[in-house]
């Protein structure tokens, strides 16, 4: 048995994969990590001299890297060797949701996992613990044990492996701190020594108490019902933020107030457009699709609901954006505030700015889109060339355009929508924006970050999400 962990493989360098592997090599400088994966581009940025072309933007996570590659961090697409050197290898690759076949549209697509167990069990050397990184569906972990036991079985060799569950639990935008910090590191197995190499690589950095133990089902399962929980609050915040407006409360009021019961706590009770990122509404199809597996229609229903409001809280702004703006944005130009699924972070995957600009280019609007860190090529992957083209092939003439800041986005503008909470957007400066808009000008925040107050002190007419009050 190993005594210690002198080499880590991570096959994934995502957003998960690169920042677990740069904060892991950071604490263990006498640890090798080989990060690999196969796409080049990705790896060619992460070996970029210059580091502000890292993939992936989170805050601090440059400085690691600058200390640590090529010292005991490593990228490459060099995937066999890597793996052939590694006593413990992290499987960090993606899971997105099955777009066809059984499960479609729920299911997680488990065709990059299997690619890398098969990777794993054909060039693993001797002893090898796998790690799921990933975001799996419960009981995945068998499916990876029969891959990498039955190419063993076949061959005679020495392999042998231990497979453990480490879901990650760190949020884009604030990643280095959840991996530098964690609430809770948790690891599932059934395999004590492999279990305790584990925990020991953790205890450079994470307390013991922290270090969580469990059997490889629960651990699994606790990653789902992680994000599960947490997207749950924010649809419930997102439900009561409508009837507050409804009824001239004022949701972020209501949310202190329950907030303070230490038993709801503070946390994830901030209102806006719907959850975003890659994970959440994929992590709860999931939910519901094993719900349905195994029978559990209510349950499946109950979780299904989650998804569901957080749909029409997305679809409900576009609405209220049109009926505001007297119930046609055709030829209208309107400056849209962010496009990140939330701030500090370039990832636009499911952001809420996605189907609310689709929504507001087939009333015709004409969208100038500004975000500190999203690229104008990422925007135009999400919504398609500037000129949206409908099924029956018309062009309609809504259209959008990528403006570099603020002020080209207002200028001349109907309406400005802010969609994403960048700290910049909280000190606007509404003296000069009101002059710059077109009246009878709107400001629509659906963040409730912006100076609300000052902006309607000018004259610009203020929709807030979830206040009562203002609207
Ligand atoms: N993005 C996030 O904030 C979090 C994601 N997760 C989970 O972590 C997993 C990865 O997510 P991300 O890092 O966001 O995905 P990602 O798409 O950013 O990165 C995955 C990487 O794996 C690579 N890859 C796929 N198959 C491969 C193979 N056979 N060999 C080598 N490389 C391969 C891809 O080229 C890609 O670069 C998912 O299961 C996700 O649910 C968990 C916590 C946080
Ligand atoms: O599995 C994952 O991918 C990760 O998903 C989320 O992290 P992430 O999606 O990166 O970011 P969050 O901070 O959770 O925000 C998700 C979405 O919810 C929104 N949100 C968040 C909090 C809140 O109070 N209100 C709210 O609308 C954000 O704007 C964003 O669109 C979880 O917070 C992580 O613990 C998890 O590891």
């Amino acid at each position: 048995m190993l005594e210690k962990i002198n080499n880590i493989c991570c096959i994934g360098a995502g957003y998960v994969g690169g920042p677990t592997m740069a904060v892991i090599a950071d604490k263990c400088p006498e640890i090798q990590v080989n990060v690999v994966d196969i796409n080049q581009a990705r790896i060619n940025n992460w070996n970029d001299s210059d580091f502000s072309n890292l993939p992936i933007y989170e805050p601090g996570l440059a400085e690691i890297v600058k200390n640590c590659r090529g010292r005991n961090l490593h990228f490459s697409t060099v995937i066999e060797e890597n793996i052939a050197l590694a006593d413990m290898i992290f499987i960090s690759v993606n899971t997105p949701v099955k777009k066809k076949g059984i499960g479609a549209g729920q299911a997680s697509d488990l065709k990059w996992i299997e690619a890398s167990a098969r990777q794993i069990s054909k060039y693993a050397v001797g002893k090898t613990i796998v790690v799921e990184k990933s975001t799996l569906p419960v009981k995945t972990a068998q499916t990876i044990k029969n891959i990498l036991e039955a190419h063993v079985l076949n061959t005679s060799n020495d392999k042998k492996f231990s497979i453990l569950s480490n879901p990650e639990f760190l949020a884009e935008g604030t990643a280095i701190n959840d991996l530098e910090n964690p609430d809770r590191v948790l690891i599932g197995g059934e395999d004590q020594d492999a279990i305790n190499l584990l925990i020991d690589v953790y205890l450079n950095w994470v307390d013991k108490e922290k270090i969580l133990t469990t059997d490889l089902w629960s651990s699994e399962l606790s990653k789902l019902t992680a994000n599960a929980f947490l997207a749950q609050r924010i649809s419930s915040i997102n439900s009561i933020s409508a009837l507050c407006e409804s009824t001239g409360a004022d949701v972020n009021d209501v949310a202190l107030a329950i907030g303070m019961d230490k038993r709801i706590g503070l946390e994830f009770l901030r209102p806006g457009p719907g959850f975003g990122g890659s994970c959440f509404k994929k992590d709860i199809l999931n939910l519901v699709y094993i719900c349905n597996h195994y029978g559990l229609y209510q349950a499946a229903k109950y979780w299904q609901t989650v998804i569901n409001l957080n749909d029409w809280q997305q679809k409900r702004i576009s609405k209220i954006i049109v009926e505001k703006l007297f119930g046609t944005i055709s030829g209208k130009k309107i400056a849209v505030l962010g496009f990140a699924f939330k701030a500090n972070t370039n990832d636009t995957r499911e952001s809420p700015a996605i189907n609310i600009c689709r929504d507001l280019l087939e009333e015709g609007s004409n969208l100038h889109i500004y975000d500190p860190r999203v690229s104008q090529d990422q925007i135009k992957m999400d919504l398609g060339h500037s000129q949206i083209i409908d099924s029956q092939n018309l062009l309609f003439e809504g259209k959008w355009e990528f403006s570099k800041s603020v002020e080209l986005a207002a200028n001349g503008a109907d309406a400005i929508l802010v969609l994403t909470d960048w700290e910049e957007f909280k000190t606007l400066d509404w003296e000069k924006l009101s002059k710059i808009m077109r009246s009878p000008s709107w400001l629509f925040d659906t963040r409730s970050i912006s100076n609300a107050i000052e902006a309607k002190s000018f004259g610009i007419n203020i929709w807030r999400l979830g206040d009562g009050a203002l609207n």
